[in-house]
């Protein structure tokens, strides 16, 4: 199969959908992979790197798209949509609930869309997000950590305090791979965190992971309200696979916040679960104020670290595109029902059940319009 990777042009956007010893091992599988010139450099990878691994460098992103899967990072953005043809396989974040119009042009195009979002495995988890989200969760307690010094706009304090003073509060609302990596470095740094997720399961087993370190809270708008109402920095973690986040602050919440706190929050990729993060961020103007308190709403974080988050996400990215390219994607997803999970678009349909819902638009089950073509 052919396989393009076109340059990301989302605004710094550093990643690139395959390193070099990705490349290799799609061309071991029998595969020819088609890069744009430059695609790597954000993330450390020179052309030469990718030409000495067997890859054919392509000048422009029309030669990337023009193959019979298209390996991304981020979502296309409009000026990307011309691109798409009948049967191209895209294989990418795509994070369709709070995108009506790609969703719109993925299946106007009759686009084979396979989500790395939606990846899912027997046990619930998301394989090839997982990576992503411990680079996000890391860095989101960074992030606040820097945005709460008085020079970047914030209440000028110090999330692990210092002898005499009192230590910060970190409120990390969602306990998955996010919630569980913001918390790691919140904890390291000193901060007084507290975890808020509706799962008691969830819950249990970061007790068992951070013992006394942390406070452990069970999701509901009481508790919601009174944690972030004391909280210098609250970092938004929930996910509902697939689906639009829950607004699960409200603007009254937000006021009730010190002048200077800081939120940050990861799950706008999926729309955000703050009511006052109605629109996203970019990494060159990351932060905006609304009722005092400092808001980061970025969708991208992880491509501030490209070097490791490239790394991370081919690592886990590559094995599923192999199958993809050496099966086909009928039969690939026929016999890995992870995989299967991923397709969110097909023959014009919408086909991840919480994306048709959000939208309003008829959903077909992926694995019966396979079967039509076997
Ligand atoms: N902005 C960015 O650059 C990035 C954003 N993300 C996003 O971060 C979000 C979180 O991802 P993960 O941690 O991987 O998901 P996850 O599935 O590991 O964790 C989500 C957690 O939310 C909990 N939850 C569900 N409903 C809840 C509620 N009402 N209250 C409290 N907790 C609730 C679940 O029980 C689960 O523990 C996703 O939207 C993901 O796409 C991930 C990577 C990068
Ligand atoms: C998960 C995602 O959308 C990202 O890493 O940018």
């Amino acid at each position: 199969m052919r396989i393009g990777i076109p340059r990301e042009i989302k605004n710094n956007e550093n990643r690139v959908a395959i390193t070099p010893a990705g490349v290799v091992h799609l061309i071991e599988a029998g595969h020819e992979v088609y890069i744009e010139t430059e695609a790597g450099m954000g993330s450390g990878f020179t052309d030469q790197h990718y030409r000495e691994a067997g890859a054919i460098l392509v000048p422009s992103a029309e030669e990337a798209w023009a193959t019979d899967m298209v390996m991304k990072v981020k979502e296309p953005l409009p000026e990307e949509y011309h691109y798409f043809y009948e049967g191209l396989i895209l294989f990418t974040y795509l994070h369709l609930a709070p995108e009506p119009e790609l969703t719109k042009a993925l299946t106007d195009h009759k686009v084979v869309a396979i989500a790395y979002e939606t990846v899912q495995l027997e046990d619930g988890s998301l394989p090839l997000l997982t990576p992503m989200s411990e680079v996000a969760g890391r860095m989101a307690t960074q992030i606040g950590a820097q945005f709460l010094e008085k020079i970047n706009g914030g209440k000028g304090i110090l999330l692990g305090g210092v002898p005499g003073v009192k230590r910060g509060k970190v409120t990390v609302i969602g306990g998955g791979i996010v919630g569980t990596n913001a918390a790691k470095i919140a904890v390291g740094l000193g901060a007084d965190v507290t975890i808020l997720d509706l799962n008691p399961k969830r819950l249990r087993q970061l007790d068992d992971i951070f013992g006394h370190s942390i406070n452990t809270l069970i999701s509901n708008p009481l508790n919601i309200a009174e944690a972030v109402a004391e909280s210098d920095l609250v970092i938004g973690a929930v996910l509902i696979p697939g689906a639009k986040a829950p607004r699960l602050v409200t603007e009254e919440m937000v006021m009730a916040m010190q002048e200077g706190s800081v939120i940050v929050d990861v799950a706008i990729d999926q729309g955000g679960i703050f009511e006052t993060t109605d629109h996203i961020t970019t990494h060159d103007d990351p932060t905006y104020l609304k009722h005092g308190v400092v808001h980061y709403a970025v969708a991208n974080m992880p491509g501030a670290v490209p070097r490791t988050s490239t790394i991370a996400l081919t690592n886990v990215t590559v094995p599923y595109a192999i199958q993809i390219a050496s099966l086909g994607y009928k039969e690939a997803c026929s016999r890995n029902k992870a995989l299967l999970k991923g397709i969110n678009t097909l023959d014009g349909y919408v086909t991840y059940k919480a994306v048709a819902d959000t939208h309003g638009l008829v959903y077909k089950e992926a694995e019966a319009l396979i079967k039509q073509h076997i």
